[in-house]
């Protein structure tokens, strides 16, 4: 199977410095299939994360041409493309970005409320088969600040994945994290990857990830590889 989920056609940024326009990413195009866990490497500053926010619909500011399931949204209005974010795309940090004075439950269920709603009955089947999947499901009524890196975590991949997202776009995510919850995210990953068909974008700083995808791009100076 070969499914084209993203492509993009020289996608250029730029960003003004004073008077001066400065090119931040040159002229990138890629494909990726439905299938795909790719990882992005490249140094601090050389445009990775500017890549992912037009990748994840945060920015709509570049030339060029992104197409998404075969569309072009850089002209439409900001609710669709909420829409399209809301039921297409989980977003997950390297600090997590939980809500200190939330419970876990109630940080994972934040994307719902912009959602179509489910029965409640559902949603909350849906939230305990999920935290018990990511081993946090005696921490619902706890607050982030009462859990640990790690479980932090998994509450911000359970926030990602409660509207069943087609694709996870991951900053960094085991940034904050020790070796052996750096192994369990990426089990995790790899097992959404395969066995549920989650398209997997994760950035990461650490050469051991290098392999856990299938693709590796590297960027370099606004400029991307595939490795
Ligand atoms: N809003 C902005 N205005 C001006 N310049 C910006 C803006 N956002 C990012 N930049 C510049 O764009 C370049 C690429 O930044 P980006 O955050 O994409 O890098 P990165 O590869 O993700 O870095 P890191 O690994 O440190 O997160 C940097 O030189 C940065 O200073």
């Amino acid at each position: 199977m070969n499914d084209n989920l993203i492509s993009l056609k020289g996608i250029s940024k730029y960003y003004l410095a004073g008077k001066q326009k400065i090119q931040i990413l040159k002229n990138i195009s890629l494909k990726i299939n439905k299938e795909d866990f790719a990882v992005i490497m490249g140094h601090s500053g050389s445009g990775k994360s500017t890549l992912i926010n037009i990748l994840g619909f945060l920015d709509q500011k570049y030339d060029g041409t992104y197409k998404f399931h075969g569309k072009n949204y850089q002209q439409k209005n900001d609710n669709v493309v909420s829409e399209l974010r809301n039921q297409n795309i989980g977003f997950i940090f390297q600090n997590f970005k939980l809500i200190k004075n939330l419970t876990v439950k109630e940080n994972i269920e934040i994307p719902t409320t912009y959602s179509i709603k489910n029965d409640d009955k559902d949603q909350e089947q849906e939230l305990n088969i999920l935290l018990t999947k990511l081993g946090i499901n005696d921490k619902k009524n706890n607050y982030p600040d009462e859990l640990s890196g790690g479980q932090q975590q998994r509450v911000a991949i359970a926030r990602a994945l409660i509207n069943k997202p087609s694709m996870i776009i991951a900053d960094e995510p085991t940034g904050a994290l020790d070796s052996q919850n750096t192994k369990d995210v990426i089990e995790l990953f790899k097992n959404l990857n395969n066995n549920d068909k989650v398209t997997i974008i994760m950035v990461t700083h650490d050469n051991t990830l290098a392999t856990v995808g299938n693709r590796l791009f590297k960027v370099n100076d606004g400029v991307l590889y595939e490795d």
